[in-house]
């Protein structure tokens, strides 16, 4: 028998993330090419917005993907949200060359805390959140904050990028294949605090440390690389990354809706304490997921290099929550 549609709406779904995204949920990549889905778009009640979400909408038509059950446009996050599975909140302003993350904090707040409570009020009450636009962690913390009757593990902060990344940079030097890379974990912000740590991956059973064995590239080329890797694209492209933020969008939520066979993947979630991170702190951590569910790993050893890194990210997300303390 086919499974009935689910919902899942996209925030900022004319801009070039969701251009790059939508295609891909409609065709099945992110929740399984059996899953029916009707998008529910949303855009800022601007005239230019919303005509470039009618052109995506009649593209999205004109592909006549087989699994899109529905294609909704809407300017109010309350109507946007009405019974959504899945909600990708993508909206925001992005970063421009020379800004910086913390920049873009007062104006985003405002955004998801009206988010929050338009997911509070009217979302499925097992709604599934995923926060893109920056600061990705910040802003999952405000909408999670301002959903008081919503579980809070659901809402979550996108690190999926850092960890592609990391893996990425890891296969290069080693000469392996990224897809061969295990136990790879980032913690933190999305942002350059983030700690992308390779202590535990392994490469066929063989460990990534001890190959590569190396501190110093450790500390100052790939942790530098990758934490930057954001602003080396704005400064490449005129634009912040897209298609790779729009791919780590679907690895994250298809990963959380179908599992990762035990597979460690980075998620950004809502902290119950774990590794001393303070309650609530919306923090990158090393997972697993099943049964639509995800899992931290737990009772990994923190070395003094590792525990500095931590310490960093972990001061950086509090020095935003405590920005944005008084809107909550
Ligand atoms: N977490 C990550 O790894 C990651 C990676 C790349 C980009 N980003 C962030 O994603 C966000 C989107 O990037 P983009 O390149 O698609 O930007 P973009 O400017 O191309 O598109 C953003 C879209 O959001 C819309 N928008 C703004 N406020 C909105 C609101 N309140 N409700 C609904 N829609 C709204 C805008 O009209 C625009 O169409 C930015 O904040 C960017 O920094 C995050
Ligand atoms: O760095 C940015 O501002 C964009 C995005 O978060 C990225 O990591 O590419």
């Amino acid at each position: 028998m086919s499974k009935s549609p689910v919902r899942v709406a996209v925030t900022g779904a004319a801009g070039q993330i969701g251009y790059a995204l939508l295609f891909r949920i409609a065709s099945g990549e992110m929740l399984g090419k059996d899953q029916p889905v009707i998008l529910q778009l949303l855009e800022i009640p601007d005239e230019k917005a919303q005509n470039a979400l009618k052109g995506v909408i009649m593209e999205l038509e004109d592909c006549a993907f087989p699994l899109l059950a529905g294609v909704e446009a809407h300017s109010d996050p309350m109507t946007a949200f009405k019974d959504t599975d899945y909600a990708l909140l993508v909206g925001a302003r992005p970063r421009g060359p020379g800004m910086e993350r913390a920049d873009l904090l007062a104006a985003n707040a405002q955004i998801f805390t009206a988010q929050g409570k338009a997911l509070n009020a009217v979302a499925s009450r097992n709604v599934r959140v995923l926060v893109v636009g920056n600061p990705a962690n910040t802003n999952a913390y405000i909408a999670m904050k301002s959903a008081p009757d919503l579980p809070r593990k659901n809402f979550t902060a996108m690190l999926r990028l850092d960890h592609n990344r990391a893996a990425s940079q890891i296969a290069a030097k080693m000469g392996v294949a990224v897809g061969d890379i295990e136990k790879l974990a980032v913690w933190g912000n999305h942002s350059p605090t983030m700690y992308a740590d390779y202590r535990f991956a392994t490469v066929n059973g063989q460990s990534v440390k001890d190959s590569i064995n190396d501190h110093d590239w450790n500390a100052n080329t790939f942790l530098p690389t990758v934490g930057k890797r954001g602003a080396a694209i704005i400064a490449a492209r005129g634009l912040s990354s897209a298609a790779s933020a729009a791919n780590a969008a679907i690895d994250h939520m298809r990963d959380w809706a179908l599992g990762t066979n035990g597979k460690w993947v980075t998620m950004g979630v809502p902290s119950n304490g774990e590794y001393g991170i303070p309650k609530d702190v919306m923090f990158g951590y090393p997972v697993t997921c099943e049964g639509g569910e995800y899992k931290l790993v737990e009772g990994l050893p923190i070395d003094a290099f590792s525990q500095e890194c931590i310490n960093k990210t972990l001061a950086e997300l509090q020095g935003e929550q405590d920005g944005v303390k008084h809107l909550l």
